[in-house]
């Protein structure tokens, strides 16, 4: 599986505001640049912390694009996939609407009435590791579904670990003309942190747009 993460931050490195609201920090051709990707994707995840503060719908919003897919003979979105331990994602969250396709990744000891309940919307779910999801092994549940090329877009918690396993193919970094502040707002990479085995990246482009940069890393 190739796996690509994209975010945008600010100046200062965060991806929203310390209560975790949503900011609007890439532009209009940023924005199209990111369903682009989405449209080349096989599936969109994203971790459960992102679906409880930002409600996302992660679906492909430009009707040539999603013509496109059908013309190769792919759906018309591309599917959600969301890291969810706990199985806390709600039941009227957008990204279990019937636009697309939609996993969810649970731990092992998720409560089974959470897990039907969220069964019952249409949703699949995998269950991969304990406590918290494996992502090693959701990964591969996801690959036998047959998404070969997923796009993450975050949130920070789940780039982390996606790193810490050593899963990432590639990095695009949007960076924003603005800044967020706040020493509790999330980053592109929260987690524990590294304290050695740093992941190292290989710059590909960089690119303006919107009044920031674009920044693409293939990770060594
Ligand atoms: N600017 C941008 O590009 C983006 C910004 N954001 C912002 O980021 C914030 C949300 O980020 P964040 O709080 O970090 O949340 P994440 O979206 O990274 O979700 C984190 C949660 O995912 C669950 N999870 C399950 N398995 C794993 C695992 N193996 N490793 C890590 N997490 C796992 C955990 O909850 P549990 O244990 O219960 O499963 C964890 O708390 C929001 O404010 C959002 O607006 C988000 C995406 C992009
Ligand atoms: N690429 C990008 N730029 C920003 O400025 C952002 N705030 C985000 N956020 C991500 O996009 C998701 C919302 O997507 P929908 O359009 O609602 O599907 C949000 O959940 C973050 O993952 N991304």
């Amino acid at each position: 599986m190739h796996v690509v993460v994209n975010a945008a931050m600010s100046a200062d490195g965060k991806l929203s505001t310390h209560d975790r609201e949503q900011v609007a920090i890439s532009g209009e051709a940023d924005f199209d640049r990111v369903d682009g990707l989405r449209a080349d994707s096989d599936a969109v995840m994203v971790g459960v912390g992102t679906v409880l503060a930002d409600d996302p719908s992660l679906t492909v919003d430009d009707p040539d694009r999603i013509a496109q897919r059908g013309d190769r003979g792919d759906p018309p979105q591309p599917a959600r996939v969301v890291a969810d331990s706990r199985a806390r994602t709600p039941p009227d969250a957008q990204i279990l609407d019937d636009e697309a396709e939609t996993y969810l990744v649970v731990g092992e000891r998720a409560a089974t009435e959470k897990v039907e309940r969220l069964e019952s919307t249409g949703a699949t779910v995998i269950a991969a590791g304990h406590d918290r999801v494996d992502l090693s092994a959701g990964l591969d549940a996801l690959e036998s579904h047959g998404i070969d090329r997923l796009m993450v877009e975050g949130g920070g918690e789940l780039i982390f670990s996606l790193f810490a396993d050593d899963l990432v193919d590639e990095l695009s970094v949007f960076v924003g003309p603005m800044l967020i502040g706040g020493r509790d707002a999330p980053t592109l990479a929260d987690g524990d942190g590294f304290l050695e085995g740093f992941p190292v990246l290989d710059l590909r482009d960089v690119e303006q747009m919107d009044g920031g940069v674009l920044l693409r890393w293939d990770v060594a």
